[in-house]
């Protein structure tokens, strides 16, 4: 493996995957503020003990009363100790989804828990030590790194995007399979349950960048800042699927032909594609990292609606976002209605 990743106090880089890091954990039963609580607690038979630790302020409170009741540690604790840790991990990295995707993101790198008060679930400090937290670690990250969702899409890394509407949180991920780039736009914060506001937005140079009149891309994506911003909570998933697919320089070819007659459809199956080649699969991996498993999808595009819904997300609602008609756009978007199945209240026939 390549170089180690060294880690140890919470708020350094790399800090969450310490146990004392504030991601808290379910045992189906108890809420733990952190992996450390939870641990320590398993050391005790007596429930007051248990009490203690699952109440103490920090996890520096539970792993010192850990110590304080020592005599007290159950006979079994050394043969029970490295199940319970494994147990504890599994939890917080599942329980707790962008810090599953970002230990998968780990990979190839050594994780090794740098202390020196610790030589059996640290190194010692100087290398002696067996670092058992660490190899836990990366045998878990092997185990998720294999699993769906998040062998779907790798997170890379997340930045702040200033822009008309607002600061927005910019996660950046990679499709394993074909190394495309995706992007992730989050306005705001929501709990799991909650059915967050979301554009499902693939990508098109001309009308998101390019101010082209041949669509409606570019006031779509206006809009669905613009609502977001309003409802102050919300995600656009900026996907790399342009031209249906096809990609830009096709897309050209296809306008060409559209510039002779064609129409949308017709031009794409001219070349020899399909109408729509786009997938969408990769999209439950990035809305998993996001914690979001309801959403109202901002789309006139009923494929879309079930093809999240194929992949397990729950669209309680389509809210339509029909923007930027005119009258450079008025055939293709009749040809949308008509043979794409958008729903569209269309300003004129084809
Ligand atoms: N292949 C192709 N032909 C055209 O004539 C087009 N205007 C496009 N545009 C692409 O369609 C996608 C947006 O459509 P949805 O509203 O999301 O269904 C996007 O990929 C554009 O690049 N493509
Ligand atoms: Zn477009």
């Amino acid at each position: 493996m390549e170089n180690p990743i060294l880690f140890y106090e919470p708020e350094a880089p790399y800090g969450y995957l310490s146990n004392f890091a504030r991601f808290p954990i379910n045992d189906g039963a108890v809420t733990w503020k952190t992996v450390e609580h939870f641990y320590q607690a398993q050391k005790f038979n007596n429930p007051n003990i248990v009490a203690q630790i699952h109440h103490a302020r920090t996890p520096a409170d539970a792993y010192a009363l850990g110590k304080q009741y020592d005599e007290q540690v159950r006979t079994d604790w050394h043969q029970r100790k490295e199940a319970v840790m494994r147990d504890a991990l599994q939890m917080k990295f599942t329980q707790n989804h962008a810090i599953g995707h970002w230990l998968v993101a780990t990979r190839p790198h050594t994780l090794t828990e740098h202390s020196f008060k610790d030589d059996y679930w640290g190194d010692g400090g100087d290398g002696h030590g067996k670092n058992r937290l660490g190899h836990l670690l990366m045998n878990l990250r092997q185990e998720l790194s294999i699993t769906p969702p998040y062998n779907l899409i790798h997170f890379i890394e997340s930045a702040n995007l200033p822009t008309d509407w607002g600061i927005f949180n910019m996660h950046g991920f990679e499709d394993p399979d074909t190394g495309v780039e995706h992007v992730a736009l989050t306005f705001g914060h929501w709990k799991e349950e909650e059915s967050v506001l979301i554009r499902l937005h693939s990508e098109c140079l001309t009308g998101d960048a390019l101010f082209s009149k041949r669509c409606d891309c570019g006031s779509q994506l206006r809009r669905a800042f613009q609502n977001i911003a309003q409802a102050g909570t919300g995600a656009i998933l900026y996907l790399r699927q342009e031209g249906r697919g096809i990609g830009l320089l096709n897309k050209i070819r296809a306008y060409h032909l559209q510039d002779q007659g064609a129409d949308t459809v017709e031009a794409n199956e001219a070349l020899g594609f399909a109408a729509d080649l786009r997938q969408y699969d990769f999209c439950r991996g990035i809305l998993h990292y996001l914690n979001i498993n309801k959403v109202k999808l901002m789309t006139n595009n009923p494929r879309k609606v079930k093809a999240l819904r194929e992949v397990g997300i729950n669209v309680v609602e389509r809210v339509a976002i029909q923007e930027g008609q005119n009258v450079f756009n008025e055939r293709y978007l009749s040809v949308k209605a008509t043979k794409l199945g958008h729903m569209l209240d269309v300003i004129s026939p084809v």
